[in-house]
């Protein structure tokens, strides 16, 4: 934890939306360079991706939903898990909608979800540079509005870097007083930690079923670059993956490890391919109950 003063704040903000709303983008757009040095890798956009941006005394974190890729085509139900699990916990939902398309039945599903939290949700309308009449844009706006009671709705390009401030002025207004969680100066210290933890633990949500996976935390406990016999460069990684429950880590662990075999080979491949160096890796789990507020998310960030 980085710093506390009297004036320090805080907001953990998640982007929902769906698929090609620009949710990437306005990451991108709102958290500038730091970001985009972690995502010019080829699968960046697989991974859960998380900005941190630090204006004066606040500190902004940005938490790309999980699954909403995965869910284009098995929708439903399987989205709305993933959202309650990255809405779990944070301060601002941020709904991306493109203005130019009918509202779609997954993000009424979406809205659904948001009715049963307490979570206060900004509707962001993006794309407002491809409206040919600005107009169209009253309707737009009634019909969601209708869905759901949005702290704000804002019309945007992030295209063109259009009304980028007003979202952030209404994250501003709605942060919580807090310690910063992240140095104030960058992305995080550790974006290799946090992509690994991520590959990780998406292996592991694709294949568990039912309640394990939203009681799921990775970290990055060692990492080690070293030469084999060969010559060949490979990289050490010891993760661990807390679960909530003893009968969660039976069920990850796999008979005879299999479960957890499956989920290393699986995770192994893709760090291959994401770091284009041979991986050596070691998954531990461990069973630590109720991780699942923002301690857990900070560890989940590989920063303890
Ligand atoms: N015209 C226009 N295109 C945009 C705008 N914002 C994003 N796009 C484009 O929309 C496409 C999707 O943007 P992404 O940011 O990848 O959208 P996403 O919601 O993260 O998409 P998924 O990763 O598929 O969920 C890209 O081609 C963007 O360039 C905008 O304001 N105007």
């Amino acid at each position: 934890m980085n710093k506390k003063n009297a004036n320090s704040k805080n907001a953990f903000v998640t982007i929902v939306g769906r698929a090609n709303a620009g949710k990437s983008s306005l990451l991108n757009a709102l958290v500038g360079e730091k970001i985009a040095a972690v995502s010019d890798k080829p699968q960046t956009t697989r991974t859960k991706i998380t900005g941190v941006l630090t204006k004066g005394e606040t500190q902004f974190v940005f938490i790309d939903t999980p699954g909403m890729h995965k869910a284009k085509n098995k929708l439903s139900e399987h989205m709305l898990n993933a959202v309650n699990e990255s809405v779990a916990g944070v301060d601002l939902i941020i709904l991306m909608a493109d203005c130019t398309k009918k509202i779609s039945e997954n993000e009424r599903e979406l809205v659904k979800g948001f009715k049963t939290g307490k979570t206060k949700v900004i509707l962001v309308l993006n794309k407002i540079d491809l409206l040919e009449n600005k107009e169209d844009l009253i309707a737009v706006i009634a019909e969601y509005s209708k869905l759901f009671d949005f702290i704000d709705i804002v019309p945007v390009s992030v295209l063109e870097k259009d009304g980028l401030d007003i979202i952030m002025e209404d994250l501003e207004k709605n942060a919580v007083e807090g310690p910063h969680y992240f140095p104030d100066d960058k992305f995080t210290d550790q974006p290799e930690k946090v992509i690994m933890a991520e590959i990780i633990r998406e292996k592991a949500l694709n294949n568990l079923n039912d309640e394990v996976p939203h009681g799921i935390a990775v970290t990055i406990e060692h990492l080690n670059e070293r030469e084999n016999r060969n010559g060949e460069a490979i990289l050490d990684v010891t993760a661990t993956i807390y679960c909530e429950r003893e009968s969660h880590k039976g069920i990850l662990i796999g008979k005879g490890g299999s479960m957890l075999r499956k989920i290393g080979q699986e995770a192994r491949a893709d760090l291959e391919d994401f770091f284009q160096i041979k991986v050596n890796l070691q998954c531990w789990v461990k069973v630590k109950e109720g991780w699942r507020n923002r301690e857990g998310m900070i560890k989940n960030f590989g920063l303890e």
